[in-house]
């Protein structure tokens, strides 16, 4: 469970981004974060796996202080906590297959990242990985060979073959063309269902948001207005979270639509 106590995040300049936040989250849930940009939706997602730290409060991981975490511990800690881009964050001159093995990396000894030498096992659940989300055809292809949506997949397969407890997914369909951005979720969605891990991911797209996610959080100017199911969004929720300007591409009515289907 991850459990935000009254969570402060000012940054050097001054700039409060989270104001008291106050949340739990379950393992195995799948909750988008939405809001305007500028909101906190990245800076909430980056305190879960100190990418920032928090700056007050108390951020429990499996009743864990993740503050008080240090050195070792803390990369012992992010083992568990899988991160996605919007960017893929791939090595595009490299092999799909030497993608996600670099998510074994850390763990291996000195001289076995010296010679890139990767075990049996480690190949298996790198191939395993790839077959989860449907490129396993793809695994010696090079990245830069490959489609935006199929890059997600690597960089999602990398994450997977790390057997995350919780997946933290910064806009990760941002960059793609709506089929392929529907694909993605599926992806999510079904890794979520099958392995129970908790998808935290920040979106801009509403639809999306409401179609895939169970939970919806919306945050405005640091603070969480809306934390409630998907199913329950409805206009007002919206215009409250977007501050009366609901994002640009996204109509109401299409949102309407998406929660009574
Ligand atoms: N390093 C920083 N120093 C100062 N202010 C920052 C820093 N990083 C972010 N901010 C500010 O904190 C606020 C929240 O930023 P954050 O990136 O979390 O928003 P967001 O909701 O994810 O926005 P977007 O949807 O555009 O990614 C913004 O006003 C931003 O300008």
């Amino acid at each position: 469970m991850i459990a935000f106590k009254q969570v402060q995040k000012q940054y050097p300049n001054g700039f409060s981004a989270l104001k008291n936040v106050d949340l739990q989250i379950q393992q195995g849930e799948y909750v988008a974060i939405i809001g305007l940009s500028g909101a906190g939706k990245s800076t909430l997602l980056r305190c879960i796996n100190r990418m920032h730290e928090i700056t007050g409060g108390t951020l429990l991981v499996d009743e864990v202080d993740i503050n008080t975490l240090k050195g070792k511990s803390v990369r012992q800690f992010r083992r568990n906590i899988g991160m996605i881009f919007q960017s893929f964050n791939l090595v595009t001159r490299i092999s799909v297959i030497k993608n996600v093995l670099v998510s074994f990396v850390p763990e291996m000894p000195f001289w076995r990242k010296l010679l890139g030498i990767f075990t049996e096992q480690q190949k298996k659940q790198a191939l395993m990985a790839l077959d989860r989300v449907g490129i396993l055809d793809k695994a010696y292809v090079r990245v830069d060979q490959l489609s935006g949506g199929q890059q997600q997949r690597v960089a999602l397969a990398r994450t997977l073959a790390q057997n995350p407890k919780i997946i933290l997914a910064d806009e990760p369909v941002a960059s793609l063309d709506p089929v392929t951005a529907h694909q993605v979720m599926d992806d999510f969605r079904r890794i979520n269902k099958e392995l129970n891990m908790t998808v935290i991911m920040n979106i801009h797209h509403v639809e999306l948001a409401l179609e895939y996610a169970n939970r919806v959080i919306g945050i405005r100017a640091g603070e969480i207005v809306y934390d409630g199911a998907a199913k329950d969004v409805t206009e007002a929720v919206l215009q409250q979270i977007y501050n009366g300007q609901v994002e640009e591409g996204s109509s109401v009515v299409d949102v309407r639509q998406a929660v009574t289907n």
